[in-house]
């Protein structure tokens, strides 16, 4: 039987975790089953407010926190029993809290309740889309959803190398898609070893891979662009594998990932909250060597490449809209049918609304958001390429394009750029690298120098708050 590790909660700021204590759970499954998981403690990154709009949509019966969290449970919501994830509960408890989760575990479910019958249409998860593009919205997935995922990370994730099941380390919320379908679900169905973090922080993330011997290290973006910023290669141990998803990568960010650890074998997936996970990714050596691709469609999936104007369906090689059909694809948004009927088309097509192309051999390739392009005189703008080439340069740590409203053209683009160090890059300089690039339609005609760029737990570029920053000085 394999140990389930229990480590001490760290205090404050994550520590490195101290040596773990072994509690020895009794277990019916056989021994590869069983997941070893190294929790540290968990946080959750979404606010009082975006809580308190999705406790309002969905309505929950109960709900399971710890005590630090406690107060991003608005009062408002009175009536909701709480279920702690603490050991005990204290003298002065808020009175909403019904039990904890050790009271759980220690009573001996009774024998006379019947199970509820679920059927696989049933909805199995509510996650919430970020709302990076739109206004948040609830994803319904059902069991059938989630089982398929399940089978789809099963069978394409590599669970060994060398002959060796792979340790991963969780760096992603489960809260979003790709945490909740690759951890949650996925992995710890198949007995992989997972190693989690409460939220990244670099040099967490460093003390765990080498305390645990990772080998294999799912993220998304900004780790990467922090991993390559990094003035020396940072040490990752016995680390194979990273596999990057949630948000575009760029060929410049793959190029600076190899050169600065050529060991490290860099994957990518891509998918949505309405697939329940992945519907496209790369998963072999081979594969990923496919420049910039985002790999081939999972298994069981259906994809075609339309124009986003006519919905016509475009041939190899054509950029497109993307749109998908499989068994993970959402049942819909929940109490919005209008945003439903715009999103499934009546034959089962999710419409992704990213802007793709698929080559000859059926790799998939990810351009932009169609949302988010900036259209200068009527031509269309893609930020990730720009960005992409920004990320390039050497005295650039992170940058992010977004459109700039201007009466002649429409929409210019305009960089947020983050510089090393020392450095004292200019205005002027970061838009003549890019022009020198591109076409001049797609040029840089507007500079800002930051500290940091703000992005989601998923890793996308928070251009909202971009473009409000831009415009406010209008
Ligand atoms: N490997 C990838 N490459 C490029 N883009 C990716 C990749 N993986 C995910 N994405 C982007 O993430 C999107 C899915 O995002 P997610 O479902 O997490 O929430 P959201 O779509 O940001 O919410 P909202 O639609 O409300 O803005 C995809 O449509 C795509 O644009």
């Amino acid at each position: 039987m394999r140990p389930i590790v229990h480590l001490p909660r760290p205090q404050g700021r994550c520590r490195p975790p101290p040596l773990p204590k072994f509690h020895l759970l009794p277990h019916r499954l056989p021994r590869r089953h069983v997941p070893r998981c190294h929790p540290h403690h968990h946080e959750s990154l979404n606010t009082a407010r975006e809580i308190s709009n999705q406790i309002a949509d969905s309505s929950p019966v109960l709900a399971f926190t710890t005590r630090t969290l406690l107060p991003k449970l608005s009062a408002t919501f009175l009536n909701l029993p709480i279920v702690l994830l603490e050991d005990s509960r204290s003298a002065d408890e808020d009175p909403r809290v019904v039990s904890t989760i050790q009271d759980l575990i220690s009573t001996s479910p009774t024998t006379t309740q019947s199970r509820p019958a679920v059927s696989q249409e049933d909805t199995a998860t509510l996650l919430y889309s970020s709302g990076t593009t739109g206004k948040s919205k609830g994803v319904i997935s059902t069991h059938r959803n989630l089982i398929s995922m399940v089978q789809i990370i099963l069978t394409r994730f590599k669970l060994e190398g060398d002959g060796q099941p792979e340790t991963f380390i969780c760096t992603v919320p489960m809260f979003h898609v790709y945490g909740l379908a690759a951890f949650a679900t996925g992995l710890l169905g198949s007995g992989s070893t997972v190693v989690i973090l409460s939220r990244f922080d670099l040099g967490e993330m460093l003390r765990a891979i080498s305390e645990y011997g990772a080998t294999y290290l799912p993220l998304v973006p900004p780790i990467l662009v922090a991993m390559i910023g990094a003035e020396k290669p940072l040490q990752l141990g016995s680390l194979r594998r990273v596999l990057s998803g949630g948000a575009p990568l760029s060929r410049e960010l793959i190029d600076g990932f190899r050169e600065k650890y050529p060991a490290v074998e860099i994957l990518q997936g891509y998918g949505l909250t309405e697939s329940t996970g992945i519907g496209a990714s790369t998963d072999s050596h081979e594969e990923s060597q496919r420049y910039g691709t985002a790999g081939l469609l999972s298994p069981n999936t259906e994809a075609k490449i339309v124009d986003p104007e006519t919905g016509e369906p475009l041939p190899v090689n054509r950029t497109g809209e993307l749109w998908l059909r499989g068994p993970y694809v959402m049942k819909g948004y929940y109490k919005n049918p209008e945003a439903t009927r715009s999103t499934l088309d009546s034959k089962g097509w999710l419409k992704t609304g990213d802007l793709c192309y698929i080559d000859d051999d059926g790799y998939l390739f990810v351009v932009d958001r169609i949302k988010e392009l900036i259209k200068y005189k009527g031509y269309q703008v893609a930020p990730a390429e720009l960005e992409g080439l920004l990320l390039a340069h050497p005295e650039i740590l992170d940058a992010a394009v977004i459109p700039f409203p201007d009466k002649e053209v429409g929409q210019v683009p305009m960089a947020y750029v983050v510089r090393k160090g020392e450095s004292e890059l200019t205005e002027a300089e970061v838009m003549e690298f890019v022009g020198k690039q591109v076409a001049p339609y797609k040029r840089i005609r507007r500079v800002a120098f930051v500290a940091s760029i703000p992005k989601n737990p998923s890793g996308k570029i928070l251009r909202k708050d971009l473009i409000s920053l831009a415009t406010s000085k209008l």
